[in-house]
């Protein structure tokens, strides 16, 4: 992997960044079944807003089932910037903020990562005071963060967004933010998240009205109320937290990532593969698993925390409109439309929570979908089987659904844009070959990866059904 280099902001010294795999391409040889069993991460989502939670808390946290992903490495980066002290032992994270009294977070890391601007809640509630760049994450709409700022006006903070930088302050001597009344327009879960971190140490009763009710929230709101939190109704759509003084150290384990599982579904989907999925959350994963059937594919409950998905004798097309969960997830829908690339008949895919996240539809078209996209709207017409080409990921799920897709074409795929798909999904091309895919990771330019490797049959078993 490519290591990046940037300037430090002080220009004395260069600082070391994550690995990039800029350089580096998936290579897959499409069109075989997939068997076995594959272990679900922590989720990503959890992972990154509790990380940034222990900052509520001046003790030790050790959180469990961290998932590894480029983002939480980030994450990571941007606590001990502020001073927090942290360890990763495997799958175990433990953060101590005890000596954080930075409150200034760096430009160079937030603006890869949207979850760290939601640390702006816990860092303005614990020190008064509060620097935050403008976030990033995946570049599939505008993502303003005015819900944020206008709640934690709500409870009291001065907030001006100026040359880029959010800063954000406590006035008066309390240092402490007021509980308030809050109505979001939209139920953003990151605004959830950043006033529900913020109002655990406000001085009074907050309620959060619209809440998000993503099960990321709800995992957040546990690890809060494992240091000490006072917080009601996280899940539904209003939430109450009842600020306290401090909160205390405490251990806690992440929940599974449903949408690392939903792409393990949609991958096994594709290839008409039976396999089983285990420490997944089947209730969190149930919009996902109820779209599969409408498609013609079974997922039946093993055991609590097991799912097992059976081949499809035919795949079915049916339509998607993206919505705040319980509804059909945002972050599945890319995944979604390279399985009803291939099937029977034709789809209706409407993004309707973030305004330009269907760019997957033309690199899909490279592998032989038929997709045309109207505004929000893609139109998917199923095509009996797609064939490998080179093609390049313009977001998180986009590059998932590019492997996906590859997987289940006939021939070479190769996929560029892994800086993305790493942000995200916790070894991917590894747990794929777990499961038999033809799968490679290079970091050789694409001209020069022309030969399949030796232990890789380039003879697809995947027949297509019609
Ligand atoms: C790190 C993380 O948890 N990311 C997830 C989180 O992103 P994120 O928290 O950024 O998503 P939001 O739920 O906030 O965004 C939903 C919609 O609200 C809009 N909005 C949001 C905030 C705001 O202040 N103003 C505003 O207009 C956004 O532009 C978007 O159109 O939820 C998304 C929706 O499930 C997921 O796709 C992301 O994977
Ligand atoms: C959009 C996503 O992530 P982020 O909000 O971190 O950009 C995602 O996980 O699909």
């Amino acid at each position: 992997m490519e290591e990046r280099l940037i300037n430090s902001s002080n220009g004395l010294s260069d600082a070391k960044l994550s690995p990039v795999a800029d350089s580096s391409v998936l290579q897959i040889w499409g069109g075989h079944h997939l068997q076995g069993h594959v272990k679900i991460s922590g989720a990503k989502n959890s992972a990154l807003v509790i990380m940034a939670g222990a900052l509520l808390c001046s003790g030790d946290c050790r959180i469990r089932n961290v998932p590894l992903l480029v983002d939480v490495e980030r994450m990571g980066q941007v606590l001990s910037a502020l001073g927090v002290r942290l360890q990763r032992n495997g799958d175990i994270l433990d953060i101590n903020a005890s000596d954080f009294t930075s409150s200034k977070a760096p430009y160079e890391l937030v603006t890869q990562l949207r979850a760290s601007f939601f640390a702006i809640g816990p860092i303005l509630a614990r020190l008064g005071v509060a620097q935050m760049p403008l976030p990033g994450g995946c570049a599939i709409g505008a993502r303003p963060v005015d819900l944020h700022v206008r709640g934690l006006q709500a409870m009291g903070a001065e907030v001006q967004i100026e040359h880029g930088i959010c800063n954000a302050y406590i006035p008066g001597n309390s240092r402490r933010l007021k509980g308030a009344k809050i109505y979001l327009d939209i139920p953003s879960v990151g605004a959830t998240e950043t006033l529900m971190m913020a109002a655990t140490l406000a001085e009074g009763e907050t309620i959060i009205e619209n809440a998000a009710r993503e099960p990321e929230v709800v995992d957040l709101a546990n690890f809060c109320i494992a240091m000490g939190a006072k917080i009601y109704g996280a899940g539904t759509s209003k939430i109450s937290i009842v600020g306290v003084p401090k909160l205390h150290s405490t251990e806690y384990s992440i929940i599974p990532d449903r949408i690392e599982a939903g792409t393990f579904l949609v991958a096994a989907a594709i290839t008409r593969s039976e396999i089983t999925l285990s420490q997944v959350a089947p209730d969190a994963l149930l919009p996902v698993i109820a779209k599969l059937g409408d498609i013609g594919v079974s997922v039946v409950e093993e055991s609590p925390n097991c799912l097992r998905v059976l081949p499809a004798e035919r795949l079915l097309a049916t339509d998607i409109e993206t919505m705040p969960h319980p509804g059909f997830p945002t972050d599945m829908q890319a995944p979604f439309m390279a399985l009803l690339s291939i099937a029977e008949g034709d789809s209706l895919i409407n993004e309707t929570v973030f305004e330009n996240r269907l760019r997957h539809a033309s690199e899909l078209n490279r592998l032989g979908a038929d997709i045309r996209v109207k505004g929000n709207t893609a139109i998917v017409r199923g095509v009996p089987i797609l064939s490998g080409a080179p093609v390049i990921g313009t977001d998180l799920r986009a590059a998932a659904a590019l492997v996906v897709a590859g997987l289940a074409a006939n021939g070479k795929t190769t996929i560029q844009g892994l800086r993305y798909l790493d942000r995200g999904y916790d070894r991917l091309d590894l747990k794929l070959q777990q499961l038999g895919a033809k799968i490679k990771r290079t970091s050789i330019p694409v001209a020069q990866t022309e030969v399949s490797p030796t232990a890789v049959n380039p003879e697809p078993s995947i027949t297509p059904k019609r």
